[in-house]
């Protein structure tokens, strides 16, 4: 064990448990910490501060993943196992070493937009004709890159040539999935302006799926001010045209080389671009849905609210499942109740009229953790509580069963459905196969939209392309 020296055994952990703790977790540099102290208090000394505080074993875990310790606490989720199995006063200890860290982790370096560096291309490429452009295939010259390390913080924002990664083949998001994502556009407005949607939201949705998976958090506001920087250097690639933008993809990823399971000491955030244009060129094209009742995506108490790359994997083969079917996506129903949540990357609303009530209501998925949490979707429902509350609409989010969705259909009483995301920002829905029936969704045979879906697609691009002014459109 070179990188720790400790003296005094601890009471309450023999010195292999405390090794292999250490070995387990620490990435510090060898003179990142000195313990020493009696029983079982230590004095820790990081490097990353002057300071000596005197904090307990607990909190030697704590200092040497502080940042995943600090929002492990901040999130409420439990004392890791390693330690809950030596005999330590759990709560005293944790709620210590949790104020010990986070004194340690506010003390590491942010990300610095001042800091940032320019490495322009040398090999600019040419545009493509808008027309061509098909979802994520073609990038643009450059991307963003930024490492972390749990001793150092975050280093110098980097904008360089868009380039390949080169990682060991030991890196641990190659073998436990470190990896989460997100997923936002720039759009240029009629003056030439360049904008954001709501790009905050996407910097807390970024925070949680990375906390969540012991990855640093990012301070939201530095990272869309560098985003911002990137997508004004590669701003030729946005077609002026309406309908078409520039999708852009944070990411981050565990960099850590090890194959032993812990929180890696070191990661990557970066982002890509790639330019796009509108999800249904020649207009609305109503889809079909399977509802899926053999698989499950998401539980509650589990990741499927996070954007983690190990959320979408599994999610295919259902996918083609539907597909051979001649569905274009599958609905996720969850439950013996066969609640109705989300599909594929999209939340999903469901107008009706309310069979107790007769009073029109838009429903969605409550956030109970089985659903993302979808900008558009919480975009929906503020501009539906505002603007369709007053003409006599219920917004709902809350449970709804595929059970009641068939009962609403066959009652007449089915006004229209239609996915929320990102990518089309609406998409339609004809019908859903469930249990051998096709349930109708409202539309008539020569009809590719419903109206509310009409309303919320011109609602939310007319702010998008700054058609109206709203602080939810973010120039840059
Ligand atoms: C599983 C899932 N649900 C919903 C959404 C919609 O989210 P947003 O509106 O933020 O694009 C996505 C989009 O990425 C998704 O992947």
């Amino acid at each position: 064990m070179d990188c720790v020296k400790y003296r005094d055994k601890p009471k309450s952990a023999g010195r292999s448990n405390l090794e292999l703790l250490i070995g387990h977790t620490c990435s510090l540099k060898a003179e990142s910490l000195l313990f020493c102290g009696a029983s079982d208090s230590f004095l820790v000394r990081s490097h990353l501060g002057p300071d000596i505080k005197t904090i307990d074993l607990c909190a030697v875990y704590v200092m040497k993943s502080f940042q995943l310790a600090r929002r492990q606490a901040l999130t409420g989720l439990a004392m890791p196992r390693a330690l809950s199995s030596q005999n330590i006063n759990a709560s005293r200890t944790w709620k210590r070493a949790f104020s010990a860290s986070a004194a340690a982790a506010s003390q590491l370096p942010g990300l610095d937009p001042s800091k940032l560096t320019v490495t322009k291309t040398t090999t600019p490429k040419e545009l493509m004709d808008s027309k061509d452009l098909v979802f994520g295939k073609n990038f643009t010259d450059h991307m963003l890159s930024v490492e972390w390390t749990a001793t150092d913080g975050w280093h110098t924002p980097r904008i360089i040539p868009y380039q390949n990664l080169s990682l060991d083949p030991s890196t641990c998001v190659f073998h436990y999935a470190f990896e989460c994502f997100e997923g936002m556009k720039a759009y240029k407005d009629d003056n030439g302006g360049i904008r954001l949607f709501r790009p905050n939201k996407n910097m807390e949705r970024l925070n949680k799926s990375s906390a969540r998976i012991a990855l640093p958090t990012v301070d939201g506001d530095a990272l869309i001010k560098i985003i911002g920087e990137f997508v004004k250097l590669d701003s030729r690639f946005i077609p002026a045209e309406r309908g078409y933008s520039l999708y852009l993809r944070p990411t981050m990823i565990g960099t850590q080389k090890t194959l032993g399971v812990g929180p890696p000491g070191s990661a990557l955030l970066f982002v890509i671009a790639s330019p796009v244009g509108p999800y249904y060129p020649t207009g609305f094209k109503a889809i079909s849905l399977e509802a899926t009742d053999y698989a499950v995506r998401a539980w509650p108490g589990g990741v499927g609210d996070k954007k983690l790359g190990a959320n979408y994997a599994p999610c295919i083969l259902p996918q083609l499942e539907a597909a051979s079917r001649g569905f274009q996506q599958n609905l996720w129903l969850f439950g013996e109740e066969e609640y109705v949540t989300e599909v594929g990357t999209m939340n999903l609303f469901i107008a009706l009229k309310n069979k107790e009530t007769g009073q029109k209501e838009l429903i969605t998925a409550p956030l109970d953790g089985t659903i993302l949490e979808g900008v558009t979707r919480d975009s929906v429902l503020t501009l539906a509580r505002e603007r369709l509350g007053p003409k006599g609409w219920n917004i709902s989010e809350r449970k709804i069963r595929m059970s009641e969705v068939a009962e609403a259909s066959e009652e007449g009483r089915m006004i229209e459905v239609f996915g929320a995301g990102t990518a089309a920002i609406v998409s339609p829905v004809r019908n859903i196969s469930y249990r051998g029936k096709m349930v109708e969704c409202g539309l008539k045979e020569d009809q590719e939209a419903g109206e509310i879906a009409l309303q919320m697609k011109n609602w939310i691009e007319g702010i998008q392309y700054g058609d109206e002014q709203n602080p939810w459109s973010v120039v840059i």
